[in-house]
């Protein structure tokens, strides 16, 4: 059995995770989260490749080289493009790999705007809400299930 290998793919503003709204997001850093998510990776035996972008077109970029790299799943937060971004859908269903869509936030506990998501009805599942430890759930999710075998 080959070692499954995942993209955690992170959009706009998700950089500034720890001092961005901090009552919304907490006050861990993406360096944080990134660190216990490539020591759960290790835990887990899984290949994790970490990436965060400003910009809709590097994702996108980032999604199609995951087909070059023969990646086994995608845990995606694509801030605020969820709420926008065809581009990035049509990328994931593009490369045909299985992906979870993870918020920080309950974004349906907020404005009207965050409650319609490019993405949900494709994704294997949604994590939205757990705060930062959605990371982890993902990951140990992605790491062991069937659907991303
Ligand atoms: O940037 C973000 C972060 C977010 O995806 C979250 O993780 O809760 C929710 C989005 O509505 C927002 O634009």
């Amino acid at each position: 059995m080959t070692r499954r290998s995942i993209v955690l793919i992170n959009g706009p503003n998700l950089n500034l995770l720890g001092t961005r709204e901090p009552q919304i997001y907490g006050h861990e850093s993406l360096a944080d989260v990134v660190a216990l998510a490539k020591q759960n990776a290790e835990r887990l035996d899984v290949k994790l490749y970490d990436f965060q972008s400003n910009h809709e077109g590097a994702i996108v970029d980032r999604i199609q080289q995951a087909r070059e790299e023969g990646v086994n799943g995608i845990i995606i937060n694509p801030g605020a493009y969820t709420h926008t971004s065809v581009a990035i859908r049509d990328a994931l269903l593009g490369v045909e790999i299985p992906f979870i869509e993870l918020h920080v936030s309950n974004v349906h506990a907020r404005e009207p705007f965050r409650h319609h998501s490019y993405f949900s009805d494709k994704a294997v599942a949604i994590i939205v809400g757990f705060g930062v430890k959605g990371y982890e759930y993902a990951l140990d999710f992605v790491a062991t299930s069937p659907k991303f075998a």
